[in-house]
């Protein structure tokens, strides 16, 4: 982040305890980071660093058990769920590993859902549907339904539906998971083209250090707790990273 922008994304000393007494889990222990807007993240650390309990804070399905976590200047404590479903609806897209989307719609039906969720229009989003159908690769594929596609397939038609409207906000959890290099290199090229050209900040959790070197910043967790960071750092300096890190837990 440019030093003195405003972070389009700030937690502040965030904790989550998952239960009580004496099985209670601490999850995070005390996490503070902002995002620029227009800043690609990648958050890195070892299975149980709590990756995946910081994402689902960032986009309002969890709640902290302390700590503040601010989105374009809203703080989301104290938000009505509504608000918090609105907010969401309004300013974020999620691309996790469950695609949810609608088996009885085609691909085109389940990208074009938020648009018609929100209540706009769909007529000004022909042209946004046409590059995103070519940037994730599925021209030919806008009429079949899920379970016409492959894995790798819906997870690009998720893609798609995270951008259609775009977010201010877009966390990623595992994109390329399921994905041949090929295809992941285009998801990450179309994330990063999101933050570069239209200014959106994406959070993307990986356990790939080739994805993760795609981003502009690494953010390494350990034992609930940021324990390191780097910017532009290349793939095998990441790799050396986590091992240390997974050597250490
Ligand atoms: N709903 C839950 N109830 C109880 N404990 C939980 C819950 N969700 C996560 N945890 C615990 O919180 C800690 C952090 O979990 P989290 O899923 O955030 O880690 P992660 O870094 O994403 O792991 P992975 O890389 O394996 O997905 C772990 O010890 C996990 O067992």
């Amino acid at each position: 982040m440019n030093e003195g922008a405003k972070a389009a994304v700030e937690v502040v000393d965030l904790g989550k305890t998952y239960g009580s007494g004496p099985t209670a889990v601490r999850a995070l222990k005390g996490i503070s980071l902002g995002f620029a807007g227009g800043e690609f993240a990648a958050i890195m650390g070892p299975s149980g660093s709590g990756k995946s309990t910081l994402l689902h804070i960032l986009g309002a399905l969890e709640e902290p058990s302390s700590g503040r976590v601010v989105i374009g200047g809203t703080e989301l404590s104290g938000l009505s769920d509504k608000k918090l479903t609105l907010l969401r609806r309004a300013r974020m897209g999620f691309v996790f590993q469950a695609y949810n989307l609608i088996p009885t719609l085609t691909s085109e039906e389940n990208v074009m859902l938020p648009v018609l969720i929100s209540g706009e229009g769909t007529a000004k989003y022909e042209e946004r549907l046409d590059e995103l159908f070519s940037l994730v690769g599925l021209g030919k594929r806008r009429s079949h339904r899920p379970d016409e596609l492959s894995g790798g397939e819906q997870q690009r038609v998720a893609i798609a539906r995270a951008l259609v409207r775009g977010p201010d906000l877009i966390l990623a959890d595992e994109p390329t998971g399921n994905l041949d290099s090929k295809t992941g290199a285009g998801v990450l090229d179309l994330l990063r083209e999101s933050a570069a050209r239209y200014g959106q900040t994406v959070v993307m959790v990986t356990h790939d250090a080739r994805a993760a070197a795609v981003a502009d910043r690494v953010v390494f967790l350990a034992d609930g707790k940021v324990v390191d960071e780097a910017r532009e750092p290349d793939a095998d300096e990441i790799f050396e990273r986590i091992r240390t890190l997974e050597s250490a837990g």
